[in-house]
């Protein structure tokens, strides 16, 4: 196995505006398990099909190991990039069983007999089907099927596994099920996989590592808990976690990290001019008799909790959580315990 990189990578498409993918460098450790995250149209899917050989990059290299496979006037067809791909939609041939599924692309490849049976077996071990090597892929639900998909890429053996949105379209409880398995899947097979994703939380729980775009930029590249305790500028930090992001008057030295001592000075001063941006988590905003005063402006109750969103005394907009019931229009009184300038 080896590291996948992607060096200085570009795409732009015929007729498009600007580029969908620009100067995106990436290395992808062996084995890792990479998250990439963005809104819709930020350029996931077109950085995975270039490194899937879909797609030529406009410049830049994709290297697997010490192997070129696009660049410097080098294109390896997708099929001999030792890499596989699982879609939102696993098209499944409904005529096969789910063995024979697994198995065809060891037929196509011209292993046969106990060989294939054999890997078919473990294929489907890995993904937890073994009893439903039989059955039609009607007769499973959608997860297992999803399962069903995995274990036809993972039969190959590929060196990188590429999945774009492959829960999309599977329901809340499946989503978290499938995690489940994602990860099981990742730690079982030990192959490197990249994982596309507009969502966060998908993202923070499978990966290693996460790679945050924005419009064709790569704005940030780190783990899952590190991009959560130090996200970089304000598209990251509206993107991961449920924070908000208030305006106080503007902040130029290193500090990054600031505590209810100095937050408290911050938000109520008052002069006019620039700003930074202060990301603040709500399960750092206390509830606090004596505290600074904040108006209820929504409540939305979770089960566990009341999620609350406040207002300040200067209007702004901040999210908390409430165990006990409150109503709109309630006056708290608060204590932020940290906040994160952006
Ligand atoms: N084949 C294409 N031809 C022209 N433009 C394209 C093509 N594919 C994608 N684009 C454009 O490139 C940009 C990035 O698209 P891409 O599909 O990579 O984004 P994405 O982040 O994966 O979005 P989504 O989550 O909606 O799939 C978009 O502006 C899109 O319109």
């Amino acid at each position: 196995m080896a590291q996948l990189t992607l060096n200085s990578l570009y795409k732009t498409y015929e007729g498009g505006a600007r580029a969908a993918v620009s100067d995106v460098s990436i290395s992808v450790r062996d084995g890792g398990f990479l998250a990439l995250l963005g809104p819709s149209g930020c350029g996931k899917t077109t950085v995975l099909r270039m490194i899937a050989g879909f797609e030529h990059p406009s410049d830049g290299t994709i290297q697997l190991g010490d192997r070129t496979l696009a660049g410097a006037g080098k294109m390896v067809p997708p099929e001999h990039r030792n890499m596989a791909m699982v879609f939102q939609s696993y098209a499944l041939w409904p005529h096969m069983s789910v063995a024979d599924n697994v198995g065809y692309p060891l037929k196509v490849r011209g292993v046969s007999g106990e060989a294939r049976r054999r890997k078919v077996m473990e294929a489907l071990s890995t993904v937890r089907l073994e009893p439903y090597a039989d059955r039609r892929p009607a007769d499973l639900s959608g997860g297992q099927r999803q399962r069903v998909a995995l274990a036809r890429c993972l039969v190959t053996e590929p060196a990188v596994v590429l999945l774009d949105e492959p829960l999309a379209n599977l329901d809340r409880h499946l989503r978290q099920e499938m995690e489940e398995t994602f990860r099981e899947f990742h730690a079982r097979s030990g192959a490197t996989m990249i994982y596309v994703t507009h969502d966060q939380a998908e993202a923070m729980a499978l990966a290693t590592d996460v790679a945050v775009m924005s419009e064709g930029r790569l704005l940030q590249l780190a783990t899952p808990e590190e991009i959560y305790a130090r996200p970089e500028g304000a598209l990251v930090g509206g993107l991961i976690g449920q924070g908000s992001i208030l305006q106080v008057p503007l902040l130029t030295g290193e500090q990054r990290l600031f505590d209810w001592h100095a937050l408290r000075h911050l938000l109520t001063d008052r002069r006019p001019g620039h700003s930074s941006d202060m990301l603040v988590r709500p399960q750092d905003v206390e509830i606090v008799e004596g505290g600074m005063s904040a108006t209820v402006a929504s409540v939305l109750f979770e089960g566990e909790r009341y999620a609350l969103k406040l207002a300040l005394a200067d209007g702004q907009l901040l999210r908390a959580f409430s165990r006990q019931p409150v109503k709109v229009g309630d006056v708290l009184g608060i204590v932020i315990r940290s906040g994160w300038r952006l």
